[in-house]
């Protein structure tokens, strides 16, 4: 192996798990986690820890340390291109590149560095996010915070707990994709959860179609990914493997990295072409989303708000629950105070009001009806910083029996591109 070059790559990656974000103290959990890390007391299984009682209360994490990686033919034009996108604006430096010459590497010890505290700003942000290296969800959070450190973790709760606990000072989470919709449980924890939405972030979603080396097309029988990635490449996938059986994974490069873990010859992923990097995988075929303009969209989420601003496009987000026997007026209400401001709306969903989730109605004589009742989400193009977004909340605030600012943020305003081809 060749001497440390400029392209030695100091990676590191902590995985969180569900168990491992449980406890409620943050200082207790860090303190835990470097004594449970030291001691070595618990073990791993594809990179990922595996719960120890002991070990259940502590933060987090495994760590696997600084990745002296050479570049072999050309390792930094090969990751230029992720995604699928030869001019990404995606920063590199976060990938969390845990293989030498193709092999997991072992854990390292730790070091200084990670005994230091969580920095609020500059480029060494923790940035959470769902899935495994080579997941959109990491590209997301490069596209936001270039340079952050980003820490895989197994779900979406886990993400919104790393920040509370201040195990992570971002979480990057998935709201909507243009082609597959909602991302319903991530409105849910938005809800449940008390972070602030800090901004967001749309990456152009290439998926490509990923199996061992060797493999044809013709032989595979299963296909595994995130729901959204399978709902997404519908078609293309009818066309390509019409007999394979299609399954749900917890993440796209997370099925990825399971076929080559287990040597699977009969099944594929559809995965991005980073993950086919990072877990050694052939591309059967190339952007296989179903329309050219397969985007998702991301939100940047953080313990505090920002300030919002007018000196540049700013997006809000609210959630509000209509007052009890108000009835569909309300939402008419509710859209008309934004309306006659000339307040645009970006997105409007609606998710079953938990704490009340039926509303019995009629006096008995024809029996009773039972209507369900709903959260409504509303992004309005507005920053609360403008005197015509706070007169819209105000008004809207007579008509609901629940209002909350989730966040007033920057839009994200980069330049389209829909496909590889068309950035050449
Ligand atoms: O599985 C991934 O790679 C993710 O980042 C998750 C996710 C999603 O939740 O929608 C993100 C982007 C794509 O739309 C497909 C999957």
């Amino acid at each position: 192996m060749q001497a440390a070059t400029s392209w030695d790559l100091k990676f590191r990656s902590t995985n969180l798990t569900a168990s491992t974000a449980r406890s409620t103290n943050a200082m207790s959990k860090r303190v835990n986690f470097l004594c449970g890390y030291r001691s070595k007391r618990f073990s791993f299984r594809n990179g990922v820890s595996v719960s120890r009682t002991d070990w259940q209360s502590s933060c987090a994490i495994l760590a696997s340390k600084v990745a002296s990686v050479e570049d072999p033919g050309g390792l930094a034009d090969k990751i230029a291109v992720v995604n699928g996108h030869k001019n990404s604006s995606v920063d590199l430096s976060l990938v969390h590149v845990e293989t030498t010459n193709g092999k997991l590497s072992q854990v390292q010890p730790l070091t200084i560095t990670d005994l230091s505290p969580a920095p609020l700003h500059g480029s060494n942000l923790r940035v959470a996010y769902q899935g495994v290296p080579g997941a959109y969800s990491e590209a997301a959070a490069g596209k936001a915070y270039p340079n952050c450190e980003a820490i895989p973790c197994d779900q979406f709760d886990v993400a919104f707990q790393a920040v509370e606990l201040w195990i992570a000072d971002r979480a990057v989470l998935p709201v909507e994709n243009s082609l597959g919709g909602s991302i319903h449980r991530n409105y849910d924890l938005l809800l449940r959860h008390r972070l602030h939405i800090v901004g967001e972030v749309q990456i152009p979603v290439h998926h490509c179609l990923l199996a061992l080396p060797g493999v044809r097309t013709d032989c595979v029988s299963r296909v595994i990914s995130h729901p959204q990635a399978l709902a997404q490449t519908e078609r293309s996938l009818d066309n390509l493997t019409p007999r394979a059986a299609r399954e749900a994974f917890h993440d796209t490069a997370a099925a990825a990295e399971y076929i080559a873990a287990n040597n699977l010859h009969d099944t594929a992923a559809v995965a991005s072409a980073r993950a086919a990097e990072l877990y050694n995988l052939q591309i059967l075929a190339d952007g296989i989303q179903d329309d050219t303009g397969n985007v998702t969209r991301f939100l940047m989420l953080a313990r505090e708000p920002i300030i919002p601003r007018t000196d540049r496009p700013f997006k809000t987000s609210i959630v509000f629950a209509a007052q009890e026997h108000k009835g569909t007026s309300v939402l008419f209400k509710v859209l008309s105070a934004f309306a006659f401001r000339n307040i645009s709306l970006t997105k409007i969903e609606s998710r079953p009001h938990h704490n009340r989730p039926l509303r019995v109605v009629g006096d008995g004589s024809f029996g009773t009806a039972k209507n369900f009742e709903y959260m409504f989400y509303v992004d309005f193009e507005a920053s609360m910083a403008e005197t015509r977004a706070q007169n819209a909340l105000s008004e809207v605030q007579e008509y609901t029996s629940f209002l909350r600012v989730l966040g007033s943020y920057p839009m994200d305003m980069t330049p389209w591109s829909m496909s590889p081809t068309e950035d050449a």
